[in-house]
């Protein structure tokens, strides 16, 4: 089978739909120029086709794709395909990946999976596929992912035998009886919305032990510790510690919230760290460190220190505070109470008359902007690719909603407060510091190309100005270009412009494949779909009227539909 066969059958598969938004030019290189479709790395055979929200319509027409036998990834979720299942899948016997969801697909599901022995995930939730959930899933053995939820499977779960499943969902469907033990691993929310039973059982205990010897040797064990804790701290660091900066914690301060603060008048001020932590470190440790600087921001400087055992943190010294101290403290109190994982954690701050510190982790991978703009042109940049970009975008609008959920505003969203965690999500940096920083009558740090067009008059951020800021690092992420350096832009209509106000210009024009980073172009994927996706998410957040702007949780949302970044 060559790639003309696998062209052949896509175009066949094409023309049974006369109602799609897809148009394949006959004669142009399919591993190319065809949108969606991505060849393997000697160009003979095509491996993965993208199309979701494409508009089909109907019933899959039989022995199409199913003929591209070196198919690995199908994605053809969100239109309106009908009818049953495919049954000529079997064919697809190299697939890793599928994803039908959001589609009105039927019927029940027929005893083909067993086939089908490399896929990893498969996602067929939000159809109304009916009858019993086949026992020939247990056939995938590579399967990582099953997602069967929102359909109308009924009848009993069968004992499912796939060990390399790492999640799974049947909720909302129609399942009775009791969970099978295969699948008690998984939390009991991936089952919710049928009609299960719950199933009383003998809860094992590491080693076997009842539940009620397990306790008693446990709390035991914790008194122990405890004592044992106390005695060797009352006798080693109880009076050290008071002659040195840092206040322990208060007995009476409510758990997991803030060391003791009691009214303070020394000069030297007092270091104060989140409770629940370890506190490693007192302000002489931090002091004594080495320090290197990372930069120079609105803000004052920011260090990099690296503690003498070797950890690390970030410490902001914090220049022209404009609130007095306990405003200072208050705003910080607020700041802590944020604790998600796409958001910078402040693990301390710092006040006296003299210094003003934040003290925050550090993201060994940088933040966002050095990512997309440090190195370009060089010969030892590595591009950043679509999946991170997406997972990169999906970090940064979670944490952006978790600090909107507790109706806080962020004020200076813009890549370089995008930090990049282990696997590439983006994280949240700086939050709270625009309000310190600044009267509360003008709490609104105007960084040129990210701030929204209100603010220009206002001088105020809002949730709808961070929505804004947001949309325009969805478009940097989108375009590879920097929204705080014009020259970057072409110029058009001899009018230079802002990064927003180019993208709104070009797309109007019809030439949106312009506006995509180059950088990911040449990376072979067939991303364009889902660069579009994103590219009319960025451009409804920078909606010049305020109120026309999505919300974070809608835009959250249209992020995770575009492609969900966990699973993958
Ligand atoms: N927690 C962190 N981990 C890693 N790098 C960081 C961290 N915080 C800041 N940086 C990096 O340190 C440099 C200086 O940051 P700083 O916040 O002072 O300035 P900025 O982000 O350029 O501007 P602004 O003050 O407006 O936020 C930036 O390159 C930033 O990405």
């Amino acid at each position: 089978q060559t790639l003309d066969d696998d062209k052949k059958a896509l175009l066949h598969f094409l023309s049974s739909f006369k109602s799609s938004r897809l148009h394949w030019n006959q004669s142009s290189d399919v591993c190319h120029r065809w949108t969606g479709v991505t060849c393997n790395e000697n160009r003979d055979r095509i491996v993965s086709v993208r199309l979701p929200a494409v508009g089909f319509n109907g019933s899959f027409p039989p022995f199409t794709i199913s003929r591209l036998s070196s198919l690995k990834f199908l994605s053809l979720r969100k239109n309106h395909f009908t009818g049953d299942f495919p049954s000529d899948f079997t064919n697809l016997k190299s697939l890793t990946h599928l994803y039908l969801q959001h589609n009105h697909l039927s019927g029940p599901l027929l005893a083909i999976f067993s086939e089908l022995k490399n896929l990893k995930v498969l996602d067929l939730s939000n159809n109304g596929f009916n009858g019993s959930i086949p026992t020939s899933l247990s056939g995938l053995t590579s399967l990582q992912v099953l997602n069967l939820a929102n359909n109308s499977f009924s009848g009993e779960i069968t004992n499912l035998h796939l060990p390399k499943l790492s999640q799974i969902n049947f909720s909302n469907n129609k399942l009775v009886g009791t969970i099978p033990k295969s699948l008690q691993r998984f939390q009991s929310s991936a089952f919710s919305g049928n009609n299960l039973t719950e199933r009383k059982k003998q809860r094992k205990t590491p080693f076997g032990l009842s539940q009620l010897a397990f306790l008693l040797i446990l709390s035991a064990a914790c008194v122990l510790c405890v004592s044992g804790f106390s005695f060797i701290m009352i006798t080693c660091f109880g009076k050290a510690r008071i002659s040195g900066k840092l206040r322990k914690r208060d007995s009476s301060s409510p758990p997991g919230n803030w060391t003791s603060r009691d009214d303070n008048t020394e000069e030297g001020g007092k270091i104060i760290f989140f409770g629940g932590r370890n506190h490693l470190f007192d302000l002489d440790d931090l002091l004594s460190s080495s320090a290197e600087v990372l930069g120079k921001g609105a803000f004052g400087t920011t260090y990099k220190v690296t503690m003498e055992d070797m950890s690390t943190v970030v410490v902001k010294r914090l220049k022209e505070v404009f609130v007095g101290r306990r405003e200072f403290e208050q705003q910080m109190e607020i700041i802590g109470t944020i604790r998600h994982e796409n958001v910078a954690e402040l693990k301390a701050y710092y006040y006296s008359k003299d210094d003003k510190l934040a003290v925050y982790s550090y993201y060994s991978h940088g933040s966002l902007f050095e990512m997309l703009h440090g190195n370009r042109g060089r010969y030892h940049r590595v591009p950043l690719d679509w999946d991170a970009r997406l997972r990169i975008a999906t970090g940064a609008a979670r944490g952006l909603a978790k600090i909107h959920e507790g109706k806080f505003i962020h004020g200076n969203i813009k890549s370089s407060n995008i930090f990049l965690d282990s696997q590439y999500y983006g994280c949240i940096g700086d939050v709270g510091l625009t309000t310190i920083m600044r009267s509360l009558h003008q709490t609104t740090c105007l960084t040129s190309g990210y701030h929204a067009p209100e603010i220009t008059d206002t001088r105020r951020s809002t949730q709808f100005s961070d929505v804004y800021s947001f949309g325009v690092v969805l478009l940097e992420l989108l375009t590879g270009k920097s929204p705080v350096s014009q020259a970057e832009l072409v110029p058009t209509e001899g009018k230079n412009m802002d990064l927003a106000s180019w993208i709104r210009s070009v797309v109007a024009k019809e030439w949106t494949g312009e506006v995509f980073d180059m950088e990911i172009l040449s990376q072979s994927g067939g991303f364009e779909e889902e660069m579009v996706e994103m590219l009319q998410i960025g451009l409804a957040c920078v909606a010049l009227k305020q109120q026309e702007r999505p919300h974070i949780p809608q835009v959250l949302k249209l992020i995770e539909d575009i492609r969900s970044v966990d699973a993958e």
